[in-house]
């Protein structure tokens, strides 16, 4: 049982080697440039010609998009708020309409429709009606993006003093509403599930979809027959699973408050039996074992190094020997070339007090520690939704 042998999978190269672009050539060359860059000189020559200020201008709107992108966020989180891209669904329709439908000043309005189109999210035909931009139709079909879109309301609220996120990490708003120390399970008996669970949970289950979808083309799971997802929430993931490989085993293992939630999920479909849901902590309750894929989506980057290596070793023990180990999330990149990685979670995580986002290399050193072997990194078609990195139980 493998993944399947036809998927490009890279085994993960040591940290040891030197990262490409750390040469003494390539720091010389970064630093030639970074002097022209910061010369007034320079920038009086480059724009005396057309190819100068091509480069200028280009260079320019990339700084400005960094200093403005709060702004452009904060109109998308307006357009949502206000129900402007639903009300576009069926055609365009004139600012007035628009103005009345989004109860705002005509005014205001004017100025959240003319954002949008610069953005790429609305079109304003020349007749003045405005339309869904390729953005905006995009978004509409994207729920698990308008959902964090409403959720980054407490998690900019922590981002108006970065430094301070970056400084006392889990000290704002995002830390508290979660009230997810990712530590211990939830201590609330069986039977009760609470509404902040419940927030958590369909905000994770809405974004579920386009992981699921990229974790599951990248990696096979139609050989294995005993399927584990630890802390698979209210199981989405494992539903999706469930297409793909018609006849194995699935368990969920969550917390006894989400628990509740799959329960109430799985019950009701008509291969109900195919599920076994678990609710418990994977730092202390056990697990069920021989399965021959325990999957984690979204679960590492959560944790910091000790708890997380607890998760792997304990992952570990669900396993039989030869048994796979599957991570799934949006990773880091050694070179920090990642946006949703180094960029975006980097924070996220640091305003919700707990975790880090990590690197393939990093992973697999990990699970060398954990007792698996031969790790693989999957390489990903959309590093936005998802990476993989793969392993063997030895
Ligand atoms: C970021 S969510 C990911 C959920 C799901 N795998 C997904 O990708 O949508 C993290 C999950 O880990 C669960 N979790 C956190 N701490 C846990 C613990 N100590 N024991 C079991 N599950 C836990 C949470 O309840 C939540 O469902």
């Amino acid at each position: 049982m493998s993944l399947s042998d036809s998927r490009p999978s890279a085994p993960i190269a040591g940290a040891d080697k030197a990262p490409r672009g750390s040469s003494p050539l390539s720091v010389r060359w970064r630093d030639i440039r970074n002097r022209a860059l910061m010369s007034p000189r320079f920038h009086a020559i480059a724009l005396a010609t057309p190819i100068g200020r091509f480069f200028a201008r280009r260079s320019a709107d990339k700084l400005f998009d960094l200093t403005a992108g709060f702004v452009y966020s904060q109109i998308l989180f307006a357009g949502v708020q206000t129900g402007l891209f639903e009300a576009l669904a069926e055609g365009p329709a004139p600012e007035e309409d628009l103005a009345r439908r989004l109860e705002m000043p005509l005014d205001g309005a004017r100025r959240l429709l003319s954002g949008s189109a610069a953005l790429g999210l609305l079109d304003k035909l020349p007749d003045g009606r405005f339309m869904l931009g390729a953005q905006g139709a995009a978004l509409l079909a994207n729920p698990g993006a308008i959902a964090m879109i409403r959720h980054h309301d407490a998690f900019y609220d922590d981002l108006r003093d970065p430094v301070e996120v970056l400084k006392i990490r889990g000290g704002g708003r995002l830390a508290r509403l979660w009230d997810y120390d990712g530590q211990s399970a939830d201590t609330r008996p069986e039977g009760r599930s609470t509404s902040e669970t419940t927030r958590y949970t369909k905000l994770m289950e809405a974004s579920q979809d386009l992981v699921a979808r990229e974790a599951l083309r990248l990696f096979d799971v139609r050989p294995f027959k005993r399927i584990l997802d630890l802390g698979g929430g209210s199981g989405r993931f494992l539903t999706a699973l469930a297409e793909r490989n018609e006849t194995a085993q699935l368990h969920l293992f969550d917390r006894p408050d989400v628990a509740i939630l799959a329960r109430e999920r799985l019950d009701i479909r008509p291969d109900a039996d195919r599920f076994r849901v678990h609710g418990g902590s994977f730092f202390a309750d056990s697990l069920p074992d021989r399965c021959d894929l325990v999957t984690l989506v979204r679960i590492l980057h959560d944790h910091d190094d000790e708890p997380a290596m607890n998760i792997l070793r304990r992952a570990r023990t669900a396993l039989a020997p030869g048994g796979r180990i599957l991570i799934a999330e949006p990773m880091a990149d050694r070179r920090a070339h990642s946006r949703i990685g180094d960029a975006y979670f980097n924070l996220y995580l640091a305003a919700m007090g707990s975790g880090r986002p990590r690197t393939p290399e990093e992973i697999a050193e990990m699970l060398g520690a954990a007792g698996f072997s031969k790790p693989r990194t999957i390489p990903a078609g959309m590093p936005i939704a998802t990476s993989a990195v793969t392993a063997v139980a030895t």
